[in-house]
């Protein structure tokens, strides 16, 4: 199969469990030889996909199309695709290579290809000369790394990693997000690998989608989702962000923190409410006369490469700044930012909603402040 050749399609999903609808008309169309990743929070639907993608679940509407074919009722056994979980799911009472030979021995493969076989994919999870173990003699990163094996080693066109991850140490975790991609590069094959965590998902994916309540609200490369989001939901799941209303004085003209910027990407109409998002290394402290606003420093944190800071404008909005320097709590410093670094998402919702809307905030933002003032622990 050619690497862009489409490998999978969801057509109008939707899958309901009784009334509850898990997943509603989801659109999704996998190129081959990629590595995707599905991301948001719990409950939102993502181990549900992998489910009707392995054939554990049956759609309630739509197609799902697999090489061109529609599966919906094809049995799960009959699908080139294989899932690792976080629990592993070895067989304990089997040796790792018995575990690693298991889909091979069923379907019937000649003893020496089969011993071909785990000896190639044990090499490729770096547990050669583990054969003889027992599962109960590794560690939680060796017993996934077998998973993994074991799970190529039926050759599926598309594997599928239900968060596999989650369970092992940050360390090890970051170890096992590199060698997973570098695995994905070297076989070619479709990854579709499930995770909560945001960063685990820019790290490693070619396209992400981020799902919520049963919908993917944005999908795209990790650079469209972080730069680029679409949705108030979207900018808060992915990474920090400073999200403000403004108003759109012209086209080009975005109006927020009682000023005007140009911003010529937005794309939006005039007189239209947005949000302005605004990310925390995009944001900088210099004089009160030379900032787009003055802030008052409330709170800092040192995070090892950078300091955490809480400031607070005179309409009592909390902004999160990351710079390289600490700052001193109560000063009065200005906050700015390259015009280029605001993003703009629309927002849909009537001038009653939005009055309201605004009102909290700033609620929320006075009573943040007040919860901030003194937990800093250096000035
Ligand atoms: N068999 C089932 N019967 C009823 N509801 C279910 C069933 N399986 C899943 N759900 C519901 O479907 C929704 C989506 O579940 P799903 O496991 O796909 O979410 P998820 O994003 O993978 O979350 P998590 O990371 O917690 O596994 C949840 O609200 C869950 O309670």
């Amino acid at each position: 199969m050619q690497a862009s050749e489409k490998i999978l399609e969801f057509k109008q999903v939707a899958l309901s469990f009784g009334e509850t609808e898990v997943l509603k008309n989801i659109d999704l169309s996998l190129d081959s030889g990629q590595f995707y990743t599905l991301l948001g929070p719990s409950g939102s639907g993502k181990s549900t996909i992998l489910k009707l993608i392995s054939g554990q679940l049956q759609p309630s509407a739509g197609q799902v199309v697999f090489d061109g074919k529609v599966i919906n009722d094809l049995p799960a056994e009959k699908r080139r695709v294989n899932t690792v979980f976080q629990n592993y799911s070895l067989f304990p009472n089997m040796n790792v290579y018995d575990n690693v030979a298991f889909g091979p021995r069923l379907k019937k493969m000649a003893e020496p290809l089969i011993e071909e076989k785990v000896k190639e994919m044990l090499s490729l999870v770096k547990l050669s000369g583990y054969e003889n173990r027992d599962i109960n003699e590794l560690s939680g990163g060796q017993q996934q790394r077998v998973a993994i094996a074991r799970a190529l080693a039926n050759d599926p066109e598309l594997l599928l990693l239900d968060e596999p991850l989650s369970a092992l140490d940050y360390k090890l975790r970051k170890v096992l997000q590199t060698e997973l991609r570098t695995i994905q590069r070297r076989l070619g094959i479709t990854f579709v690998f499930v995770t909560h965590d945001q960063e685990e998902a820019l790290a490693m994916s070619d396209w992400i989608f981020v799902m919520n309540d049963g919908v993917i609200q944005q999908q795209g490369t990790p650079e469209d989702i972080y730069d680029e989001p679409v949705n108030n939901f979207v900018a808060n799941f992915i990474g920090e962000s400073n999200i403000v209303p403004g108003i759109m004085k012209s086209d080009y003209l975005v109006h927020f923190v009682g000023k005007d910027f140009e911003n010529v990407d937005a794309g939006m109409r005039p007189n239209e409410q947005v949000e302005v998002v605004l990310r925390p290394e995009d944001l900088d402290f210099t004089t009160p006369e030379e900032g787009k606003l003055v802030v008052t420093i409330k709170n800092q944190s040192f995070r090892g490469d950078y300091y955490e800071i809480m400031a607070q404008d005179d309409d009592l909005n909390i902004w999160q700044v990351q710079v390289t320097n600490p700052a001193k709590i109560g000063e009065r410093v200005g906050l700015t930012f390259d015009p280029e670094d605001i993003h703009i998402m629309r927002y849909d919702e009537s001038e009653e909603e939005f009055d309201a809307r605004l009102e909290a905030y700033e609620e929320d933002n006075a009573e943040a402040a007040g919860s901030g003032e003194g937990t800093h622990e250096s000035d």
